[in-house]
């Protein structure tokens, strides 16, 4: 059976002694999941600041701490990506596993991307942003790790005035794909996921570069690419590639910039830019030579790539839901629940069908 895999051991050494012995919980809360709640604290003998991300092991009755390993290991994988959160110590408890990770003082780039005017990003802003932010997922997918749940809450900034540095957080839901035995599984956040998600065809590296143009879309124009009325709406919209291109969105936005993720909100996976060809685009390099727009020539290379090597009976399809608030639409950030009911209500008839199970 082919079912998600991940990465079952980690090098980090998991200390068993206390973390309020080496570190002090700063009050401010930054941030919350479903299953993890993420604390700054100052790690007591050199006085730095970091993000103590706390994880519940039992999650609806079921013990999921090889989820968490999971998690580590991906971000060891990742350690010597200057984009992806750094991993400082890892502890555990009875019941809980605590990351210390870098702490990114700027905050999700989320606040921007919902910002008006002074506060939102420019469009040179985006293009640096960008680059970092394919840079580190470049980084992944040269290590066959794709992440799953790229979202503006999951990328956090250094700092953000003056404006940082990305750091990518949140390997949750990450997985190793290797490009024989793909994985298909119904992973990531609603206004995110991609087509392939939906049509119950497996996932690649090709479904994170879905999730980067949403997010490119979301940080040009404050505007959710996909969002409906309700999940099911949102669904809809994804697999009927409902995306609204026109000069009111994108008002004072280059051509290029639209150009850009139009080659990434494409439905076949296959034709998708890959995170080269993304990073090769005239938008985000204009001065070199490679900087060709990305016609379906390049994008047909990949048509040759092994296709699906797993019969549809043997799949087990696991379904992760976050719901966040629309962006510019909503003020709380804490609007985040799961929900697999509307999942069965959905109109694909692939989705009825299957057996889902819960992402511990
Ligand atoms: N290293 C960090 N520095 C600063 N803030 C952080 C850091 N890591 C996480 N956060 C904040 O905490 C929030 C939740 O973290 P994270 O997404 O890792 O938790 P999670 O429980 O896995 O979330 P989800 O349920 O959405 O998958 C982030 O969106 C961010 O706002």
């Amino acid at each position: 059976m082919n079912r998600s895999t991940m990465v079952s051991s980690a090098q980090t050494r998991i200390r068993t002694d206390p973390f309020s012995n080496d570190c002090t919980l700063v009050a401010r809360e930054l941030g919350r999941g479903k299953f993890a709640v993420v604390k700054k604290c100052i790690d007591k003998s050199t006085g730095k600041e970091y993000a103590a991300k706390f994880l519940r092991k039992r999650r609806k009755g079921e013990d999921c701490r090889l989820d968490i390993i999971n998690e580590i290991a991906i971000l060891e994988i990742a350690k010597f990506s200057p984009h992806v959160v750094d991993l400082h110590e890892v502890y555990e408890t009875a019941s809980e596993i605590i990351l210390v990770l870098e702490y990114a003082a700027g905050g999700e780039i989320f606040h921007q991307c919902v910002a008006h005017h002074d506060e939102a990003f420019t469009e040179k802003d985006v293009i640096r942003l960008l680059r970092q932010i394919l840079n580190g997922v470049s980084y992944l997918h040269e290590n066959n790790v794709v992440h799953l749940d790229l979202k503006p809450q999951n990328i956090l900034l250094t700092s953000s005035n003056p404006l940082g540095d990305i750091r990518i957080v949140d390997f949750g839901l990450s997985r190793q794909v290797d490009s024989v035995k793909e994985v298909r599984e119904i992973l990531g956040t609603p206004e995110y996921v991609a087509p392939e998600i939906l049509n119950y065809e497996p996932i690649s590296t090709a479904t994170a570069i879905w999730s980067i143009g949403v997010l490119t879309y979301v940080m040009l124009t404050g505007d959710s690419t996909f969002l409906g009325g309700d999940k099911q709406e949102t669904f809809l919209n994804i697999s009927q590639l409902n995306v609204h291109y026109g000069p009111d969105v994108f008002e004072g936005i280059t051509d290029l910039a639209v150009d850009f993720i139009k080659s990434l909100l494409i439905k076949n996976p296959r034709k998708r830019a890959k995170v080269e060809q993304c990073l090769r685009h005239p938008w985000l390099c204009p001065s070199t030579d490679l900087a060709k727009p990305l016609k379906e020539a390049d994008l047909e290379e990949s048509e040759s790539e092994p296709t699906d090597a797993v019969a549809s009976d043997e799949l087990v399809l696991m379904a992760s839901y976050t719901v966040h608030c629309p962006c510019r639409q909503l003020e709380s950030l804490d609007n985040r629940e799961t929900d697999l009911k509307v999942v069965r209500s959905l109109q694909f008839p692939a989705l009825q069908e299957i057996q889902q199970e819960l992402v511990c």
